[in-house]
This record gives structure tokens, C-alpha cells and sequence, in this order.
């Protein structure tokens, strides 16, 4: 379901804009321009189907920012828009429970509330660690994140931070006060970096200590960023917001680089490096099967280059559901590649087969029209602990099959 934003508003223009930056994060503006119609828009609504809500700090019905504190009461994330940006407004609006607040009518500031919506429209999936000795700390600080729509864990001790990342393998960011019980918190900060990366965990060290040192031992002990107690609401979220961008930003950059542009399989990067992960363990059998699509130049020569690439994208769904226990990736060109791990030999063998049969039996769809797709396949059984000696078995049985007449498995 499309989220919605409610955007509580009565100057026009702003309205326009909003409604449009709305629309063009792909969320559904909801739309009310005093706080009367925000209440009864909003009396049949569901909370949960809206991902925040922007108020303007001064309507004709609420000119003291009454409309923030119903959006807020009736638990929505709420950002604040407002024409005046004195200190005591900019105050007054942070004291309430808000996720932020943006002045009015300037260019920059509304792209930074499309970086907002998107954020907020992530933070639905981030995990958020809190772990403080003191409940009441715990507590305002998970509140604090879950009105930036965090899923937050909270915990008192060092043990538990260890329970809680092993029980969420989604967590990306862990705030950890240096009076946690258990281990020394740099020392566990330290402790932790030895599983879980910089670039896969943030971890935000946090004090109350006058010790002016603690935040270089923070950082040095491997946490990302540091807090000092009593901080303000906004620079920690700001710094947050940093942090978890900069996972992100990685993850993009890592999942590009191991990913076939065209049809989303794992490149063969990705195959060299999932093959050497399960080597580590010893294995009683290892296959690999290369498989290669046949005449397939003839499809890009008689319908063209697009027909040849909605042809790969359609195999490359079909290898990947028929064999989603097994490691899969697009080689290069009409090549596809599959390891199977752990497969007896005759298992493996009757797995490709059947894989050869799925391909030739479904045709795609190119335009309404069926194009018939067949692949050669070379499968070697004979395991080795040197997976390219395995491909240059497979590649001289993929020979064997091309030779052999096509469409068909040439096995050792
Ligand atoms: N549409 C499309 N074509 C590609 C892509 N990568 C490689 N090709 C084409 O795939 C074709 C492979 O042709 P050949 O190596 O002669 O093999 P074939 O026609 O499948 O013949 P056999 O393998 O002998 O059965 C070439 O025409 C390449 O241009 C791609 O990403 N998209």
C-alpha cells in the first residue's frame, strides 16, 4: 500500500510545492489547510498508514503550533514547516516531540525534506540498538528513534548487545553509553569489531563523562562516531542519519560490484568469492555446471538486440528459482554458471537435467511472441579444491555438448 503524508497547510504556494515533493517520493499527499480538517480527515484514518506528517507551525485555527501537537498525539512522525526561524520558534517546535523542522520556501531546504521522506521511509527496516544502564535514558532515547521510525532494541549490559546483534542480523546501529554494564565499553566496542565491520555496524559511543579523552578511546576502539552527554536532539540525529547513509552508500556500492547489471544475478566476482566461503568447510562433493544458451546469436539477428536481453533476464529468473539452494551467476555473454555444494554426484547430474528440461520446455515472451530457448550444458562431478580446474572441466563438457547436437548435459 502507497504510504500517505498528511501535509497540514493554508499558504497555497507552499502547499503546491509540498504536495509535488510529495508525489514525487512516490508517497500520496494527503492534504488539509486548517486543523479542523486535519481532525476530521484524520478520524478515520489509520496511523500506521502514514509515513509522517508536515505541519505548518502557524494556521488561522492553530497559530501556536496546536496542529504539531495533534499530529504528534495522534502518533505520527511530524516534521514542522515554518516561516519564522528565531531562536524561541526553533525551540519551541524542537520541545515537542517533532522529527524535525524545515523554514519555509527556500529551494535547498525542500531537497532536504526529500532526503527526510526517504529517510524516514527507510528507517522502517533499520534495527537500532540502545544500550544504557539506566532505564530512563533507555527509554528516551528509543522514543527519540522511533519517531524517526527506527525499530529499536534495548539492552543494559554487554552481554546482551552480544545477544541482541546475534539474535537481529539487521541491525546497523548500535548506541552504546560508556557506563554500560559488563565489559569496559571500549574494550567491547574493540571486542565487537571483530564480527561486525564498520561498514556493516555503526556504532555510536555515548558519555556523560567530563573526561574529554573518552571520545578519541570511542573511536579508536573501532566505534564510528561519539555523543557527549547532554546532547542536542538534532546533532545526534544528524550524526545518526551520517552514519547509517554511510552503510547504506556501501551496500549499494558492494551489492553493485557483485551483481550482474543485466539480469540481477551474482556476477562472477560474486561466484569466486560465495565458492571460496563454502570451501572453508570441507565438502564430500562439489559440482559446477556451465551453461551456455544455444544459437542464441540467431535470437539478437532475428528479433533483435532487446529480444536477446529479455531472453537472458528470463532464463536468469528460471535458473535462479530452480536452483535458489545453490550458488548461481551470470558468467558473461549467454554463459550462466551453477556450483552445487554438497550434491552427490547422481543428485547433481538429475538437478541439471531437470534444469535443462525447465529451460527448453518454457519458451519467453518477447512482445506476444514465444521464442524457443535451449542451453548446453558441461557439468563436472569431480570435486577439487581448485573450483577453476572444475571450469575447465565443465567448459570442455559444454564443448562436448554444443558438439553433441545442443540442448543437452555432457556430464564426467
Ligand atoms: N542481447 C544480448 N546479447 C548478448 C549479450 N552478451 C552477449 N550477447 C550476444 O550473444 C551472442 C553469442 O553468440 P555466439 O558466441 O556465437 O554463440 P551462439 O550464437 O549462442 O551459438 P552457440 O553457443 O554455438 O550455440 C553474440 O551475438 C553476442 O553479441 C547481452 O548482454 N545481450
Amino acid at each position: 500500500m502507497q504510504q500517505k503524508v498528511l501535509i497540514i497547510e493554508d499558504s497555497s504556494t507552499s502547499l503546491a510545492l509540498l504536495k509535488k515533493l510529495v508525489e514525487r517520493a512516490g508517497l500520496k499527499p494527503v492534504v488539509a489547510t486548517t486543523l479542523a480538517e486535519a481532525r476530521h480527515i484524520f478520524l478515520h484514518s489509520d496511523p500506521e498508514h502514514y509515513l509522517c506528517a508536515i505541519v505548518d507551525y502557524h494556521l488561522p485555527d492553530a497559530p501556536n503550533g496546536e496542529a504539531i501537537d495533534y499530529a504528534i498525539e495522534s502518533f505520527i512522525p511530524t516534521i514542522v514547516s515554518t516561516g519564522k526561524l528565531d531562536a524561541d520558534t526553533r525551540n519551541r517546535v524542537l520541545a515537542k516531540d517533532v522529527v524535525d523542522y524545515i523554514p519555509k520556501e527556500n529551494a535547498q531546504v525542500f531537497d532536504y525534506l526529500m532526503r527526510l521522506l526517504s529517510r524516514l521511509e527507510k528507517n522502517k527496516g533499520i534495527e537500532v540498538i540502545v544500550a544504557d544502564p539506566k532505564r530512563q535514558n533507555r527509554t528516551a532515547m528509543a522514543a527519540l528513534l522511533r519517531r524517526h521510525n527506527f525499530i529499536t532494541l534495548e539492552c543494559a549490559t554487554t552481554e546482551d548487545v552480544e545477544t541482541l546483534l546475534g539474535k537481529h542480523p539487521n541491525v546497523k546501529l548500535l548506541l552504546i553509553d560508556s557506563e554500560i554494564k559488563g565489559e569496559l565499553a571500549t574494550q567491547f566496542v574493540a571486542h565487537l569489531r571483530k564480527t561486525y565491520s564498520k561498514e556493516t555496524l555503526a556504532i555510536l559511543g555515548l558519555s556523560a563523562d567530563e573526561n574529554n579523552l573518552l571520545s578519541a578511546r570511542f573511536i579508536k576502539s573501532g566505534a564510528n562516531d561519539f555523543v557527549k552527554k547532554p546532547f542536542c536532539h538534532e546533532e545526534l540525529l544528524c550524526r545518526i542519519t551520517l552514519n547509517i547513509d554511510l552503510i547504506e552508500k556501501v551496500e549499494t556500492i558492494r551489492r553493485t560490484a557483485n551483481t550482474d547489471y543485466l539480469t540481477g544475478l551474482p556476477n562472477r566476482r560474486h561466484f569466486f568469492y560465495t565458492v571460496d566461503q563454502y570451501q572453508q568447510a570441507p565438502l564430500s562433493h562439489q559440482s559446477v555446471a556451465l551453461i551456455d544458451l544455444d544459437h542464441f546469436k540467431r535470437i539478437n539477428d532475428t528479433y533483435g538486440h532487446d529480444a536477446g536481453d529479455a531472453v537472458l533476464k528470463a532464463v536468469a529468473r528460471r535458473i535462479a528459482s530452480h536452483c535458489a539452494d545453490l550458488v548461481v551467476s551470470r558468467f558473461g555473454g549467454e554463459e550462466f554458471c551453477v556450483y552445487l555444494p554438497d550434491l552427490p554426484s547422481e543428485a547433481a547430474i538429475e538437478r541439471i537435467e531437470a534444469l535443462r528440461q525447465h529451460i527448453a520446455s518454457n519458451p519467453v515472451n518477447f512482445k506476444d511472441q514465444m521464442l524457443p530457448v535451449t542451453a548446453s550444458i558441461g557439468l563436472t562431478t569431480a570435486s577439487s579444491t581448485n573450483v577453476h580446474e572444475m571450469l575447465t572441466r565443465a567448459d570442455k563438457l559444454l564443448y562436448q555438448a554444443k558438439t553433441g547436437g545442443r540442448n543437452q548435459v555432457a556430464h564426467d
